[in-house]
């Protein structure tokens, strides 16, 4: 059996992963479950938790369940990388909760607290490919995708509103998003973008973003990268250009069932190394957290985290 820690970041959902803690808590002390819990205290500190496990834990298996939001998996997952005996495994309790989605974890998290407290089977176990960004002379890791443009802006401006915490509070925070996105709608700049992808070069005029994505969705259950597969060993690279604003709304709304890929003005690569270069530096976020500036280079990272998932069992269901 492997030894059981926790990751949690009870600020997640403002403050709303708090209460989700408690019951899985309460649960854990039920079944007398044997676990270590550390709480983040400041953006970053997950991953630096992440990272201490895995060396004071040395090759003992080790499973990781990170308990917040994307930007939690995010930042376990980064501290997680170059400990492979560290497997991850994610509680949803934040507001967007993709890497459930994406990875087939469960939504609810007293169901995901049963995936992560079974007896598991080799195949609950499984490796994924993760993006390296490296940009401002730093390398990040993603597992859900990066963007740059327009979809960056609003992802800084959701995180820093007062109207997250509100909506939150109202059990309606995937609405920040759509708020945020129309009232930024209407000052955004555009820009030229030249993309490099497995050294074949390509340019896009007035670019709202491009997104590189590992899995499919993003943005709190849009489907941004329909055929996007998280251990294919690739990329799936999305670039939004030359779109009138009003067709952007409408775009958008068709992301939510992946039918924006049909539009002349979306087009959709594949690759392993990506380069991209703006005009004018646009912002750039990874897993929804901020991550600064262009230009940037993106490499698949293949198989470089193992996290516990229900997809094989999803599969056998299936066939
Ligand atoms: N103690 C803390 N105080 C302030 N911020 C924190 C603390 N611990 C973690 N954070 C930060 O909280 C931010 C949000 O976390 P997270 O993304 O997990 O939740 P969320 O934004 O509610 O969910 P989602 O990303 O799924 O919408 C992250 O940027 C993380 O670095």
């Amino acid at each position: 059996m492997e030894r059981l820690y926790f990751i949690v970041n009870l600020q997640a959902k403002n403050g709303h992963c708090r209460k989700v803690w408690e019951k899985l808590e309460k649960e854990m002390g039920k079944q007398k479950i044997d676990y270590h819990a550390f709480f983040t205290e400041y953006s970053g500190h997950a991953a630096d938790l992440a990272d201490s496990i895995g060396r004071n834990e040395g090759n003992n298996p080790v499973l990781l369940i990170a308990v917040g939001g994307d930007g939690t998996i995010h930042e376990a997952a980064n501290g997680a990388a170059g400990h492979p005996h560290l497997c991850l495994g994610f509680i949803p309790g934040g507001s967007g909760n993709d890497f459930s989605r994406g990875y087939a974890i469960p939504g609810s998290p007293m169901q995901a607290l049963g995936l992560a407290l079974r007896n598991h089977r080799p195949q609950d176990f499984h490796a994924i490919d993760a993006g390296k960004l490296s940009l401002d002379g730093r390398d990040i890791y993603f597992v859900n995708n990066m963007g740059a443009g327009f979809d960056a802006h609003v992802a800084k401006e959701s995180n820093q509103t007062r109207m997250k915490a509100m909506l939150n509070h109202l059990g309606m925070g995937r609405l920040v998003y759509i708020f945020i996105l129309i009232k930024e709608l209407i000052g955004y700049q555009q820009t030229d973008l030249e993309l490099k992808v497995d050294g074949v070069q390509y340019f896009y005029k007035k670019v709202w973003f491009v997104t590189v994505s590992n899995q499919k969705y993003y943005g709190g259950g849009m489907n941004i990268a329909p055929d996007a597969s998280p251990d294919d060993g690739l990329l799936d690279i999305t670039v939004v250009h030359n779109l009138a604003k009003w067709k952007l709304l409408l775009v958008f709304i068709t992301v939510f069932w992946g039918g924006h890929i049909r539009f002349r003005e979306v087009s959709s690569l594949r690759g392993k190394e990506i380069f991209i270069e703006t005009e004018r530096p646009v912002a750039v976020h990874a897993d929804g957290e901020e991550a600064g500036t262009t230009p940037l280079g993106v490499k698949v990272q293949e198989q470089a985290l193992k996290i516990l998932t229900e997809r094989q069992a999803l599969i056998e269901r299936a066939g």
